[in-house]
């Protein structure tokens, strides 16, 4: 299990702040240039930052093109001989090193890990797709506006857009819409998950682009939702039972959804808890002020939501969960590969799959 994973989950257990790893591969990428960035490029890249230009080369960043999915910059600085930055899967790997020390550095929020709202943020930011009209999904990053970020599903998550915004003033050159499915993959990999193959092509949209309200789903409602809302994005049942199952992690917060509470006892580290809960658990439902929510027999410290427990309801989705509950190979790499298609619907890819990027987890 990486570390950010190990230490948060310490945290959580002793409710202590877990001590900050400091590793070597994490500390060189944080001071790491990108390819691309030295000599003109980075003053190029200095000019366009506001910095001061300097030296006799006039003007050092004329224009700066992005370049098909890619996300390219040119650095039109007059030195012809200087082609377009593009990355290369070493650039992307420092990207996804930085995030990994963040989140092995900064503890002091929730059960010590940034990781799960991370994994929300791609989910949501993917969620809205919509096969039919191609419209949504993770290409554009348009919850960056209102009303988008304003959307009630959406609340919180400016913690997980915060938390990235370091990394996308180091990389600039990453577009917000891949930076978001990055961390996405990330934060599943560094909290101990299946690797999440990844590939780079999303580009940012503007605020037309928002989806309307409405296209993620709504957890107080039952099974028959759940098939409407996923299958508006092309997923079936052992695929909606499979992305469901990312409720390993994190929690609820009643300032958020309304809900409260944690899924199990490691919420900070990926697993089949979720599934294993639900078939050994006896759910009841919470006596409180809040929303319908259940909790556990147990201890009840633990929380489902009613759209959690649809899936021990209904027959289809049932005969997933038990085999989730069973086998967790069988849910890593099922959960591997449908969040990989959730993080990629309606994008437009240069790459082609087989190519897809596989990113070193810390150590
Ligand atoms: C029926 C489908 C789903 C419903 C109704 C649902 C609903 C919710 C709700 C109400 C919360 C609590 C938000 C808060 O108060 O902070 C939450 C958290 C979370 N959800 Fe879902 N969700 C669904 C599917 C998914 C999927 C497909 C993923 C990822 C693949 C996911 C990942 C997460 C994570 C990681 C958290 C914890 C966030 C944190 O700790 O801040 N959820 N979800």
């Amino acid at each position: 299990m990486a570390s950010a994973a190990r230490s948060a989950t310490r945290a959580f257990l002793r409710s202590t702040p877990a001590t900050s790893s400091f590793r070597p591969a994490a500390r060189s990428a944080r001071f790491a240039l990108p390819q691309g960035f030295r000599g003109s490029a980075r003053r190029g890249y200095a000019s366009e930052a506001g910095e001061k230009k300097g030296g006799s080369g006039g003007i050092f960043a004329l224009a700066i093109a992005v370049a098909g999915g890619a996300g390219a910059y040119f650095y039109l600085n007059g030195e012809s001989t200087k082609g377009p930055f593009v990355p290369t899967k070493e650039d992307y790997q420092k990207v996804y090193d930085e995030i990994a020390y963040r989140l092995a550095n900064e503890t002091d929020y929730d059960d010590g890990s940034y990781g799960p709202v991370l994994v929300r943020l791609a989910w949501h930011a993917s969620g809205t797709y919509d096969k039919e009209t191609g419209t949504g999904g993770s290409n554009g990053a348009t919850m960056r506006f209102a009303p988008e970020s304003d959307h009630g599903a959406n609340a919180g998550l400016k913690h997980a857009r915060d938390f990235l915004e370091p990394v996308k003033a180091k990389f600039p050159w990453i577009t917000y819409s891949d930076l978001w499915t990055l961390a996405g993959s990330a934060a599943i990999q560094e909290l101990g998950g299946p690797v999440i193959p990844w590939r780079p092509g999303r580009e940012d949209k503007d605020v037309a682009a928002c989806t309307p309200d409405g296209r993620l789903p709504d957890a107080s409602k039952d099974q028959r939702h759940i098939r409407d809302i996923f299958g508006r994005m092309g997923f079936d049942d052992r695929e909606m039972v499979a992305l469901i199952g990312a409720h390993a992690l994190g929690r609820a917060h009643t300032d958020r959804s309304g809900y409260e509470g944690p899924w199990n006892f490691s919420p900070t580290v990926f697993s089949n808890e979720f599934f294993r809960l639900l078939v050994d658990e006896k759910w009841n439902q919470r006596k409180w002020n809040g929303p319908a929510q259940f909790t556990d027999k147990t201890t009840s410290t633990l929380m489902m939501l009613p759209a959690d427990l649809a899936l021990v309801k209904d027959k289809g989705f049932k005969k997933h969960v038990e085999r989730y509950a069973k086998d967790s190979d069988v849910f890593f790499k099922e959960f591997a590969e449908v969040y990989v298609k959730l993080l990629e619907n309606g994008v437009p890819f240069t790459i082609k799959p087989e190519d897809r990027f596989v990113f070193k987890t810390s150590e």
